[in-house]
């Protein structure tokens, strides 16, 4: 059994300063807990599966690189984690490097590949020769220049200079001003997060074959209950070329009737469902919902169905 610590720890990837400790600075629930920095998603979630945290916080998707395919494909692969809740962080970034460097001598950069993924258009215009060597996350690209030389220049958050003693040597490099990145922060439990009215619900599925429709046919699920979608992902399942399974947000609880109506639709469609949680939305934007889509409306169309089972007259259209 984890002892009392290991179950109130969170992990996160670290180390301190990284845009994944902001997110979890965001839990109200993590505050004066113990966290323990990792260093890639595997570590973050084998710690949640082996008990040795109560949950860890990943990102999953971004504004301008889109999905963080090693968390949505561990999400899909790891059995028995849930996603309790999502958190926002605005991210921006800053090349620094060891104190004298200049522009002219950057040659190798350092970079978490996720935040290379959104300087590129900054990188190629101004470092059009550099190479890549690859981070476990921002602020360990920006600690490994004070270790070693094998890059000159390393992609990071801009408070890393309260962390470590470098130059910066250029800011807001990011591709887009605006961008975002969403964190999930994912335990083992099953209890559900409270309905709130302003929730996600999060599924991996797969399509039962690739006959022509059958995507459409998976979407019709979400779409005839007036449930709509917020992120939709494909990702390779990995056996065969062509072989996708898909990464859905859906707007509402399952504890919405509609929500709950599509999630039986769709696992009469597909051969496999991943039920990753509901859960508050971060951006807290009530979701408005067509009447015919609200509970009631699926709750009194159960009730007219079960007085006909039973024996109820119908009422018929009147005169
Ligand atoms: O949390 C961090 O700082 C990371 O290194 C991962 C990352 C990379 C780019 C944007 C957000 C998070």
């Amino acid at each position: 059994m984890p002892d009392t610590a290991a179950s109130e720890t969170y992990s996160y990837l670290g180390p301190a300063g990284t845009f994944t400790e902001a997110a979890l600075a965001q839990v109200p629930q993590a505050a004066g807990k113990p966290w323990r920095s990792v260093n890639n998603v595997g570590q973050a979630l084998d710690d949640v599966v082996s008990g040795r945290s109560v949950a860890a916080m990943i990102a999953i998707e971004n504004t301008v690189d889109g999905g963080v395919s090693a968390s949505q494909d561990a999400l899909a692969t790891i059995p028995n984690l849930r996603i309790v809740g999502e958190y926002l962080v605005d991210v921006n970034f800053v090349l620094v490097a060891r104190p004298g460097t200049t522009l002219a001598d950057v040659k190798t950069i350092n970079a978490h590949p996720v935040a290379y993924g959104q300087t590129h258009l900054w990188v190629e215009a101004h470092l059009p020769h550099h190479g890549h060597l690859p981070a476990t996350s921002n602020v360990a690209a920006a600690a490994s220049l004070l270790e070693n030389d094998l890059a000159d220049a390393a992609i990071a958050p801009p408070t890393i200079t309260r962390h470590h003693d470098l130059d910066v040597l250029a800011t807001n490099i990011g591709d887009n001003p605006n961008a975002q990145t969403r964190f999930v922060l994912v335990s083992r439990t099953t209890a559900l997060p409270g309905r709130t009215g302003s929730d996600k619900t999060s599924i991996i599925a797969e399509l039962p074959d690739n006959r022509a429709g059958r995507l459409l046919e998976m979407l019709e699920q979400f779409a005839t209950r007036g449930v709509n979608m917020s992120l939709l992902a494909s990702r390779p399942i990995g056996d065969a070329l062509g072989r996708y399974r898909f990464v859905i947000d859906l707007d509402g609880h399952v504890h919405d009737e509609r929500v709950a109506d599509a999630l039986l639709g769709l696992k009469r469609f597909s051969p496999n469902v991943i039920f990753l949680g509901s859960y508050p939305r971060a951006d807290k934007l009530p979701i408005t919902v067509t009447p015919r889509y609200e509970n009631e409306a699926f709750t009194d169309a159960r009730d007219w169905l079960r007085g006909l089972i039973s024996g109820e007259p119908d009422e018929g259209f009147g005169r």
